[in-house]
């Protein structure tokens, strides 16, 4: 165990004791599974995307969750609205960059709210984040092609750029502010068979920084949690289906104690950052 251990149980607790309200302006496809997810974590969820209400959501959010799953430019007004409010009060705004690198909208559109919308923490598969330093990289939806090696090995250098926190999902997950790296294991094969599990990964890093000020632990936190349900998901089910519902229900019955004794959050070397094959170099 070590401090990142113990800051994700303390995290946790912090998320039960004081539901945190966590304002999404998110896609349809995962809106309703989201809600639940951070209902089941012990949070507080709301939907709103409308470009006259947000400003006033927000302004009594603990965290902005700003997905681009479904873009349209109403709602593109509406997340940079919000997020300069989120900003200006304070509030962390937390990116998920979804098919970024796909069509030149969502990644404009990614770019442009990391430039203007104040974003903390910015979550996605490998692909999506080296679409935010890389024009024309390969995605062609909204599932990775690329490793979670292939973004660590730029990702802490474009956490430093953007001023950020950066944290990459996918068989191994990595969280870098730049300066701090971190390799979270856990999770299950079956987390990418239900779509939006990587949604829901960045809603649930939203109820995370809402209790805590850092953005690198906060993110550490929320998918070391995350990974620990996927993982416990998967003993009880074995296909997507019933992992869905298993994995809602990891997310309630996890305790602080369990998630500080069993979760795998291991600190990485400065000059050192991890691949599935082994360690490499930056
Ligand atoms: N093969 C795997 N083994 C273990 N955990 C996994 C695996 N693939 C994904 N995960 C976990 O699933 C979650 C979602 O990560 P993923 O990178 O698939 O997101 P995503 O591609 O953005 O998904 P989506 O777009 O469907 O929301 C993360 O918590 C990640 O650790
Ligand atoms: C499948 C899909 N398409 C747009 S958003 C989304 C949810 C997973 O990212
Ligand atoms: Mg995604």
């Amino acid at each position: 165990m070590n401090d990142l251990a113990l800051k994700a149980a303390e995290n946790l607790s912090r998320i039960r004791e004081s539901n945190p309200l966590v304002h999404n302006i998110t896609n349809y496809v995962v809106m309703n599974y989201t809600a639940n997810a951070l209902l089941s974590l012990g949070a507080s969820p709301v939907m709103a995307h409308a470009e006259n209400e947000v400003e006033e959501m927000v302004s009594f959010a603990g965290a902005l969750v700003l997905n681009i799953g479904t873009l349209s430019d109403p709602w593109i007004r509406a997340m940079i609205t919000a997020g300069a409010r989120a900003r200006a009060m304070g509030t962390p705004v937390i990116l998920d960059p979804v098919g970024s690198g796909a069509t030149t909208l969502r990644t404009r559109t990614a770019t442009r709210i990391i430039r203007e919308a104040g974003v903390t923490l910015i979550r996605g598969n490998a692909s999506e984040i080296l679409s935010l330093q890389q024009e024309g990289s390969g995605t062609r939806g909204v599932d990775a092609v690329d490793t979670v090696a292939d973004a660590a090995n730029m990702a802490s250098d474009l956490a430093t750029e953007l001023g950020v926190t950066i944290a990459i999902t996918g068989p191994e997950d990595i969280v870098t502010d730049g300066t701090r790296t971190a390799r979270i294991l856990g999770g299950h094969p079956l987390m990418a068979k239900v779509t939006g599990t990587g949604c829901t990964a960045t809603a649930i890093a939203g109820a995370f920084a809402a209790v805590d000020p850092d953005p690198f632990t906060a993110a550490c936190s929320a998918l070391a949690f995350f990974g620990l349900a996927g993982q416990r998901a998967g003993e009880q089910a074995s296909a997507p289906g019933s992992f869905m519902i298993a994995l809602l229900d990891a997310l309630y019955t996890l305790t602080p104690e369990e998630l500080k004794s069993e979760c795998h959050i291991d600190v990485l070397p400065p000059a050192e950052t991890a691949g599935e094959t082994g360690k490499l170099s930056r």
